[in-house]
């Protein structure tokens, strides 16, 4: 039978043990109840005192109600060792679940450590490189006899054996289709994957298999392999055309980051003679290089040698020109796309100059990565539509024209205003800065009527600025000089160094290189005298 304590066993039938004071029934519980009732009056009572009832109490007792009282005593023992038995297993159901969370919290832990240590690995900078040295270029490029003292050629001239003599400029021109991207040369794309670069962008282009051009890069194959050099590596190929003394290609290198590294890039000459000159960068005199490149001639320079190294096919004096030259350019270019990219990674900032001939010697390259700079003519405002291709992949366009749209074409300044603000609009993410036209000197303007258009085109311009975040009006302080210029409307080299200078001036501070006001001359900002002035000013960042 169940002591008070409620100890239980099932047990064998009969097999009690006895202590004095303490009990321990091996019965079941139904077993204990079908011996209560079999109990004599005596043992009923020594039953219910043990389970704490006096003496007295037990007397006045009938054996019928002791035995009821007992069985209800059993029953209270064992609900209550129901309950102990339940309160033990959730208690122990608590410890479970409370060591179950404190288990998973630390596999939450340690999966986050897992996270962090993950993430900071990939935020990890990889090894340090020595930075690249000249002499690597060296050894990319061999040196030849008239390498300059210390330096290195970034070119190398291959032994053709005359092999692409037989092929003609003009039958070559005949087939091909330029896109007129830059008004200084014509350029035709064929590649499997797109090519971007600094001012320009070109498609994917099925190359034309049967065309004189496959012929020509046929026989380029074999003077590839008899120069050591992996033909197949070539995914892309350019097509320049030189087709006046005055087309050319400005200082650049071949330096973005689509182009592989370690890779060649090989140039085929057809046509007319002319220069490439080469140049240490940053630009000495005593480092240029010249090769003169004749019909059927192949150069290759190194995707490394464009980081010591710029190139440009410069201008030639109408009396050196002999006829149009096509030059084909072959790369390996990475399939994905890359944005363009200066050497050490960082994004470039494409900036494009365009601008009548006031500037034409202007030095891209003396601006710097981050900053890629391309000049291009544009002699008349109005020819911006041809430039178009290459101001949608600018971030920077500097406009230094319009004088002659109002002098030769006596374009309305409105009309021009009209027009410029158009591409302002079209191209919202392309920042425009917009040099205001110079008014000309009195001699070359004696009765006023050129430089009152050109005022009131500055005036229209100026409130443009306003109206557009994306375009900003300055002034070229070198056009007061009056000494820089030739005759009130041409520059001296001298005159043109100033302008040069503002022109970097002004890219400087648009990409936050240098902190200044744009220049802009007092009489813009007396336009707008009084209220709406200080509105604008206000309201509006004009200065930059
Ligand atoms: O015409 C050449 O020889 C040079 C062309 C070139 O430099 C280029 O396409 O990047
Ligand atoms: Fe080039």
């Amino acid at each position: 039978m169940p002591d008070k304590k409620g100890t239980k066993q099932d047990g064998g039938d009969e097999s009690t043990q006895s202590n004095s004071s303490e009990r321990t029934y091996c019965f079941s519980l139904a077993t204990c109840l079908e011996v209560v009732s079999k109990l004599t009056h005596n043992q009923l009572n020594r039953e219910l005192m043990l389970f704490g009832m006096s003496q007295e109490n037990v007397d006045k007792l009938e054996k019928p109600e002791k035995a009821d009282l007992l069985r209800v005593y059993m029953h209270d023992g064992t609900s209550k060792t129901i309950t102990q038995t339940t309160d033990k297993l959730i208690s122990l159901t608590q410890m479970f679940t409370r060591s179950a969370n404190d288990t998973m919290t630390s596999v939450q832990k340690s999966a986050a450590d897992v996270q962090l240590l993950l993430s900071s690995a990939q935020k990890l900078e990889p090894p340090t490189l020595p930075p690249p040295t000249l002499p690597e270029a060296a050894e990319a490029v061999p040196r030849t006899e008239d390498a300059p003292t210390g330096g290195t050629i970034p070119y190398r001239s291959l032994e053709t054996n005359n092999s692409l003599a037989r092929f003609d400029f003009a039958s070559l021109d005949s087939e091909l289709t330029f896109d007129s991207i830059f008004a200084n040369r014509k350029v035709a794309y064929f590649g499997d994957v797109p090519y971007k670069y600094s001012g320009g962008h070109h498609k994917a282009k099925q190359f034309p298999s049967d065309s004189k051009l496959a012929e020509i890069l046929v026989v380029v194959e074999d003077i590839c392999k008899s120069n050591g050099l992996n033909f197949k590596e070539f995914n892309s190929c350019m097509i320049t055309k030189y087709e006046s003394p005055d087309a050319h290609i400005p200082p650049h290198s071949d330096n973005e980051a689509s182009i592989a590294a370690g890779s060649s890039i090989l140039t085929v000459s057809i046509g007319g003679t002319r220069d490439v000159v080469f140049r240490r960068r940053p630009p000495g005199e005593q480092q240029t290089q010249t090769l003169t490149v004749k019909h059927g001639d192949c150069y290759v320079m190194t995707r490394s040698s464009q980081d010591f190294f710029d190139h440009s096919v410069p201008r030639v004096e109408p009396a050196r020109y002999d006829s149009p030259r096509i030059s084909i350019t072959l790369r390996k270019l990475e399939k994905v796309s890359k944005p363009v990219t200066s050497s050490d990674g960082v994004n470039t900032k494409n900036v494009l100059i365009l601008s009548d001939s006031k500037n034409p010697s202007f030095d891209c390259s003396e601006l710097k990565a981050p900053i890629a700079a391309f000049r291009d003519n544009m002699f008349y405002l109005r020819d911006l539509d041809k430039h178009r291709e290459a101001i949608r992949h600018s971030d920077v366009v500097l406009i230094s024209a319009g004088i002659n749209d109002i002098k030769k074409n006596r374009v309305s300044p409105r009309k021009l205003h009209d027009h410029v603000r158009n591409f302002v609009v079209q191209f919202p993410n392309t920042q425009f800065l917009f040099e205001a036209v110079s008014p000309v000197t009195m001699a070359a303007d004696p009765f006023h009527t050129l430089n009152s258009a050109i005022d009131q085109f500055n005036e229209l311009m100026f409130k443009c600025s306003l109206h557009h975040e994306n375009f900003k009006l300055f002034d070229n302080l070198g056009f007061s000089l009056a000494h820089l210029s030739r005759d009130g409307l041409h520059f001296k080299p001298n005159g043109q160094r100033v302008i040069s200078d503002c022109w970097k001036h002004v890219i400087l501070i648009k990409f936050g290189f240098r902190h200044a006001p744009l220049p802009i001359r007092k009489n813009f900002l007396t336009l707008y005298e009084g209220k709406s002035l200080s509105r604008w000013v206000r309201n509006r960042d004009i200065w930059r």
